[in-house]
């Protein structure tokens, strides 16, 4: 990718979005477009349409998409199919039409099946049934891979697919309903710390931040908190507060820090070139896609053991298995991405202090 190149990135206002506008300009990339959701629909066939004839983008980062945890995937289902095709559709098929040179589709590590062998090659796809709680999703991102690969092997487009595994950094989505783990324990945790403390300034600030449905409503303290219980976050008759951790505690779940996953992506942009591949191997070639992630996972009770310590919080977890669980475990086999000299920087536990201080500071 030359530095002048036009290069837009969907999605720039969101978690891996705003990463990769901030690595593109470190290394010097200055004619980035974007476009945020209100601007332009990316659903809207036709104002997509639009977009590509007038800007005709060298490059395309696809990081635009319905995105949410475990939860907001199992209630929200038809969204989360319909809205990721529409997406995936439209960038892809315009990006075609308008001679993009590369576009790098992200997608995720739930199209693996359910019961994956671990670690998960890329070579798993396809190869058994998928958990429920995100199938929809799950089947959006095996179509947009497919979309991919079919555009390559038809028309010698360069359309790459990265597969990230859990992710998490700075412009996450911290909604205790629809966001992922990682972000919400912190959320959770922080204000379980504030209410062992009585420090209602504290809960009141973190409530400006991001409303919480019913208690930034509430006028008092006592109104506050009984709403902060329905979000499992809980003062008992001894004082001692309590947080909810969803599903059995026991799943495990690798984690990526956003602004890492920002770098490996654009290192696949500037380095992979699939239509070179295509055309010594071509009848060979199935699976155009690649992992991005740590190679290393830790259990949800671990990871909420992690995050207390480093927030200090001396209260208890309790674990609520009326929410699913989800996936046992979906650790990624990065040795494609780690052969071609990519590896991640940020460990967990590095990754967790920077964000919590990001937050607090939000
Ligand atoms: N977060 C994670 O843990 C993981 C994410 N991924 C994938 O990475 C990619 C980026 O995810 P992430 O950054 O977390 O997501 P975010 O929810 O943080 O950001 C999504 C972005 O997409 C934009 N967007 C959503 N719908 C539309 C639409 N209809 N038209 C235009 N723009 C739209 C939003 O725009 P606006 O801000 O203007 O509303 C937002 O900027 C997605 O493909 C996701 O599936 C994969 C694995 C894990
Ligand atoms: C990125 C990935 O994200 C989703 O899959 P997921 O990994 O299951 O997502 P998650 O982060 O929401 O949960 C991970 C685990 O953590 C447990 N858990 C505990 N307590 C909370 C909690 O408070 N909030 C949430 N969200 N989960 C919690 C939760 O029950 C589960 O066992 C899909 O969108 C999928 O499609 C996808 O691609």
């Amino acid at each position: 990718m030359d530095v002048n190149a036009k290069i837009y990135v969907a999605g720039h206002r969101g978690l891996v979005g705003s990463a990769l506008v901030n690595n593109l300009k470190s290394k010097g990339y200055n004619n980035i477009i974007t476009r945020t959701h209100a601007e332009l629909d990316l659903t809207d066939t036709v104002s997509v349409s639009q977009f590509f004839d007038q800007e005709k983008p060298d490059y395309v980062f696809l990081a635009a998409a319905k995105v949410g945890g475990i939860v907001a995937n199992n209630v929200y289902r038809a969204e989360f199919i319909y809205e990721n095709l529409m997406i995936q559709n439209n960038v892809v098929h315009q990006s075609y039409l308008n001679g993009v040179k590369k576009l790098l589709f992200l997608g995720s590590t739930c199209i693996y099946p359910k019961n994956c062998p671990q670690p998960m090659k890329e070579d798993y796809l396809l190869t058994d049934i998928l958990e429920y709680t995100n199938e929809p999703y799950a089947i959006a991102k095996i179509a947009g891979i497919k979309l991919c690969e079919s555009y390559n092997l038809q028309y010698g487009t360069n359309f790459i697919s990265v597969m990230p595994t859990n992710l998490y950094g700075p412009n996450d989505n911290f909604d205790l309903e629809k966001s992922h783990v990682l972000p919400a324990l912190i959320r959770k945790i922080l204000l379980g710390k504030a209410l062992e403390e009585g420090n209602w300034s504290a809960v009141n600030k973190d409530l400006d931040k991001l409303p919480i449905e019913g208690v930034s409503g509430a006028d008092t303290e006592d109104a506050k908190l009984q709403i902060l219980n329905k979000y499992g976050i809980s003062k008992g008759s001894n004082d001692e507060v309590s947080v909810e951790i969803w599903g059995s505690g026991k799943p495990r779940r690798e984690f990526l820090w956003s602004e890492d996953m920002a770098d490996a992506c654009v290192f696949i942009m500037q380095e992979r070139d699939f239509s070179d591949t295509y055309e010594k191997n071509q009848k060979y070639i199935r699976n155009t896609h690649i992992n991005i992630g740590t190679g290393v996972d830790i259990s949800i009770k671990d990871l909420a053991q992690l995050i207390k310590e480093q927030i200090d919080f001396k209260g208890t977890f309790v674990f609520n298995t009326d929410k699913p669980d989800g996936t046992m475990v979906k650790r990624t086999d990065v040795a494609k991405l780690n052969g071609l000299g990519w590896k991640h920087k940020i460990d967990i536990q590095t990754g967790i202090m920077i964000l919590i201080d990001w937050y607090l500071n939000k």
